[in-house]
Parts: C-alpha cells; structure tokens; sequence
C-alpha cells in the first residue's frame, strides 16, 4: 500500500533474554506527524532505530516509503533524514560550515540546499555563530537542518523537545509544521510528555513496556479529553428527551439511568438547568469535567498495567 509512509507489522525485538519491544504493529500515513509516546524506557528510541535500520528487529517485517525487501529498505532508508543518536555537527563550525560539511560528505551536489536550509530551519541571521555558543533549541533545528538536508520523504526525531524551554517547543513545531507542509515530509517523533507532543503530531501511538497499546488520531484524542457537563438526574431518558427537543442538544453519552454526560452548550449551564426543571427533571447534580490528556494517559497506562 502506498498511502503508508511506514507499517510495522508485528515487529518484536530482544536483547539477550528481554522483549523490549513486542508484537508491535503501526501504521503512519504519509504526510503524518507521527508520535510515539511512552515513559521512558517504554521502547520509543528501538522503534525508531528499528525503522532508520540502526539496530534489525528478530521477527516481524516492515515496509518504508512503499518498500518492503531487504534492498528496497535500504533503498527507503536513503530518502529517510533522522536524528535519533547524536547528530554529527561540530561544535567550533558554525552552522553554514556544518551543514557545507555534511553537504559534500553526503555528496549532495546542489550548493545552495546549505543556504535554503539554514533559511527554512530559521539559522540564517545566525550562520557565523559556533554550534557550541547555540541555545539547546539553536542546536535541535541545527540537527533537524541536517536531518532535512537531502529533503527525505520521511523524517524521524528522538524526543527532539525534550529539555527545551516554551519558546524552543514552539519554535520547534512551527518548524515541524513548515517541514510537514512545505516539504510533505512524514515525520515520526517521539516524547514522554503528550501534552507537547499533542501541539505537534496530528496521530499517535502510546507505547507502554515494549507494547502498543493504542493507536489514536488528534481527534479521537481532543474527544477522549474534551469538555463535558455531568449531569445526575432521577431519569436519564427522559432528560435526553428535553435536551433534544427543548435545547436542540443532539451531542451527549448516557453513561446509566441517572447520568448523562453533554458535550455542547457548555456555556449555558443557566439555561439548561432551568429547562430541565420546567419538565419537572430532578437535578441531582451538574458539574463540569473535563479529562486532562496527562489523566488520559496515566489512566491507559495504569488501566493497562490492572488488566
Ligand atoms: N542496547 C541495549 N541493550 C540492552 N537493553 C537495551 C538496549 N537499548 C535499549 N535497551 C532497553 O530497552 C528498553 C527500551 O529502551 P528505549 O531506549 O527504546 O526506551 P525509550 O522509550 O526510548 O526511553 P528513553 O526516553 O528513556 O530513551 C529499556 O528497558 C532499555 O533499557
């Protein structure tokens, strides 16, 4: 299929005796921000290197940028950029001269890709500056400059927001999402902190102890953590009756005979609760709730662990 930018298919790997990595199987469409989110240790970084070939799975297989041989892997890997291990940049060469460096070492031979991308990455104003005297979020764009050099189909970043300040995290995605749409690359990043990574990629995959546990959209997400009104009520169907026909709110969850959760009108708590007790709906409680992306994630993870 080619609609995939990369689809690992009950990939395991071991290190002597230990699964660090089992029966993992996802899907990243191309023209996806990717995110591989798990605590540290849950397997994203062999994942990663499992896809760039840095290290070779012990079973399962996986097809890149269309391609699922041996040769043709390598032949995806060429059109991959990654930063997953340190990059190679040099610490007394400023940004120009690493890039010219790695230009010529990776033979590409058109001279101005050095410019354009200290230009995209927003290095420029600063190419006489040594990598050494750059910020951290100076030094990620630098690696990620490198990464985009040969501009690959597919870009993959180990925890490239980790230990950045709040202006490098949004200097980073607005750099990620200029990459994504400028260039179509796919991009597959990693990090233990959603809530940073929720601002960037557009799918993810939770990872816990070397397993997939879900696999999950932006929207699927912004769903499992929206706003919601709990309502407490003597009788839960009748009181949908009201929203809809009164209220015209179509969009709620009957959780039991008493409770309704509603996702719309948020802001019309008055209203509604003078509506309900017009048709004389006893209102046992109304709250406002909303699950945090950290809660939904302790709560996959630790529901996981308790099953
Ligand atoms: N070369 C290796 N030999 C043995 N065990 C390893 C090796 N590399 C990784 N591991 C183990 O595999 C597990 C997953 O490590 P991995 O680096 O993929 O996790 P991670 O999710 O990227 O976390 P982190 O953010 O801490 O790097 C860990 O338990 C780690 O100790």
């Amino acid at each position: 299929m080619k609609d995939y930018a990369v689809k690992l298919n009950h990939i395991t790997k071991t290190y002597g005796k230990k699964k660090v990595i089992e029966d993992i199987s996802i899907n990243v469409r191309i023209g996806d921000i990717y995110g591989l989110i798990g605590k540290n240790g849950a397997g994203k970084t062999t994942i990663l290197k499992l896809i760039s070939g840095l290290i070779r799975q012990n079973s399962g297989s996986m097809e890149i940028l269309g391609e699922v041989t041996e040769h043709g892997l390598n032949r995806a890997r060429k059109r991959t950029g990654s930063l997953v291990e340190n990059s190679y940049l040099y610490p007394y060469f400023d940004g120009e001269k690493n890039l010219e460096y790695y230009r010529i070492q990776k033979g590409l031979k058109d001279k101005k890709v050095v410019e354009e991308t200290l230009k995209l990455v927003g290095l420029y104003d600063v190419n006489k500056k040594k990598f050494s005297k750059y910020s951290l979020g100076m030094k990620q764009r630098l690696g990620i400059a490198q990464a985009i050099m040969g501009r690959p189909d597919l870009l993959i970043l180990d925890e490239p927001i980790n230990g950045l300040d709040p202006t490098g995290i949004v200097e980073l995605r607005e750099l990620l999402l200029k990459i994504n749409r400028e260039l179509g690359t796919t991009i597959i990043l990693s990090s233990h902190i959603l809530n940073e990574l929720f601002m960037i990629a557009n799918r993810y995959a939770f990872i816990h102890d070397g397993t997939l546990i879900e696999e999950v959209s932006k929207e699927e997400l912004d769903e499992k953590c929206r706003r919601y009104l709990k309502l407490k009520v003597n009788d839960a169907k009748k009181t949908t009756v009201i929203l809809e026909k009164e209220l015209d709110i179509l969009h709620y969850k009957v959780l039991n005979n008493n409770e309704i959760e509603i996702y719309e009108e948020l802001n019309n708590l008055n209203l509604i609760t003078k509506i309900l007790i017009e048709n004389n709906v006893e209102i046992k409680s109304i709250n406002e709730g909303a699950q945090t992306l950290e809660e939904y994630f302790i709560k996959l993870i630790g529901g996981y662990i308790n099953a």
